[in-house]
């Protein structure tokens, strides 16, 4: 048996293509307890997850959350569950596919780009199989996870990695770790609040950006996740040209009983409510999918506890998903993490040098304007 994956009839002159492996979370397979166990049992067991000692958390995991979480957690997954499956999953595969056409429009040789989920399906070994069947020599990974926390970005790596020990040839790689200020991401997110504005009008609402939490403990011991959030909320603040009094940042999704980041989401919209703030206008600006915590915790939860308290009106801004200025904010890191890769073999001498001509010309053009 071999130990290492490999093809045994390698030909020298098979085409190379450029690999591309978007990721995100995961999501169950059903919205069904069983399923979330399932689900649940993989993720929360990640030690990059859960920093508890494993065999304390061990007990509390199967003792305790895995015997009264699935069914809560189920129900609430059945209410956004789609006809054909979970949000996160769907709309991630459309974003594979709208980033794969970008990219062939944009590189000047092949690209594949596959779709894994950190946990469950379709997994990472099955996406990097895809790559290695389609001979990527290059792959770019791309977690889509704007800010790097070491609870995704970070686990992400491990288990790609862990993957890619067991190929007899590895491939070069480049691993996104974050792409919380990029222009491109932070105007999309700006655009998809003036489009809202444009629908909806603004009128006194106030504009939260809430993000996902983390356990406060991480921060203190260098997590740099709520910098990046904090950075990302400043910067759209700035693009929108809100004052302070306009627009908070706030995080949610909490899990277990000690401290995480601070303000927390639901304690600050009922605050607001409570205080006379009538109109709030939400966005999630680090979920790049809708998903159970955006669909159901925001849109579902949070817009009740605010009513419930006093609010009059709640809206949600949908994430960016498949939108066009997304996939090209994603195309665009892409093409800069490629761009610096040197030539070699059959994907780069030729394809480069048609990049090199393209890039040529639109400096003379460029000159020219100037
Ligand atoms: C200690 C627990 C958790 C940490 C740390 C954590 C970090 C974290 N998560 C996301 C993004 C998502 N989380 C989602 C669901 C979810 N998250 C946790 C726990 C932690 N997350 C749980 C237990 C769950 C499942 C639902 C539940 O039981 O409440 C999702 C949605 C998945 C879906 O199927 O729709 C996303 C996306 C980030 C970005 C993050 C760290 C910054
Ligand atoms: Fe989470
Ligand atoms: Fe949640």
């Amino acid at each position: 048996m071999n130990r290492y994956l490999g093809e045994t009839d390698f030909h020298h002159d098979a085409h190379e293509r450029l690999g591309v492996l978007i990721t995100n979370l995961g999501t169950p397979t059903a919205p069904t307890p069983r399923a979330v166990r399932r689900y649940l049992a993989e993720f929360l067991w990640d030690p990059r997850v859960v920093e508890i000692p494993r065999p304390l958390w061990w007990l509390i995991l199967h003792g305790v959350i895995l015997r009264f979480r699935p069914g809560r957690v189920a129900h609430a997954y059945a209410s956004v569950w789609e006809e054909d499956g979970s949000p996160l999953l769907n709309i991630a595969r459309r974003q594979r596919e709208a980033l794969e056409s970008q990219l062939l429009a944009r590189l000047p040789g092949p690209v594949k780009v596959s779709l894994g989920m950190r946990y469950g399906e379709p997994s990472l070994a099955e996406a990097l199989e895809e790559l290695r069947q389609a001979n990527a020599r290059r792959i770019v990974v791309l977690p889509l996870y704007p800010h790097y926390s070491a609870s995704t970005t970070a686990s992400t790596f491990d288990a790609v990695t862990d993957i890619l020990k067991r190929w007899r040839w590895v491939p070069s790689l480049r691993f996104v770790t974050h792409y919380h200020d990029q222009h491109a991401y932070i105007e999309a997110l700006a655009t998809s609040v003036r489009e809202h504005w444009e629908a909806h009008g603004r009128d006194n609402a106030r504009l939260l950006m809430s993000f996902h939490g983390l356990p406060r403990r991480y921060l203190d011991q260098g997590d740099p996740y709520h910098c990046q959030c904090h950075k990302t909320a400043r910067l759209l603040a700035e693009a929108l040209q809100l004052n302070e009094d306009q627009w908070q940042l706030a995080f949610q999704s909490r899990f277990g009983r000690e401290e995480w980041l601070k303000p927390y989401t639901d304690a600050t919209l009922k605050e607001w409510a409570e205080t006379g703030v009538e109109r709030v206008q939400v966005i999630c600006p680090g979920f790049s999918a809708d998903c159970l915590e955006t669909l159901e915790e925001i849109q579902m939860q949070n817009k009740a506890l605010f009513l419930e308290h006093g609010g009059k009106r709640f809206e949600y801004i949908p994430a960016l998903n498949e939108r066009t200025d997304h996939i090209e904010a994603l195309t665009q890191i892409v093409c800069n993490e490629v761009s610096g890769w040197p030539e070699a073999g059959n994907w780069s001498s030729e394809a480069y040098a048609t990049m090199r001509q393209g890039r040529l010309r639109r400096a003379k053009a460029l000159g020219a304007e100037r």
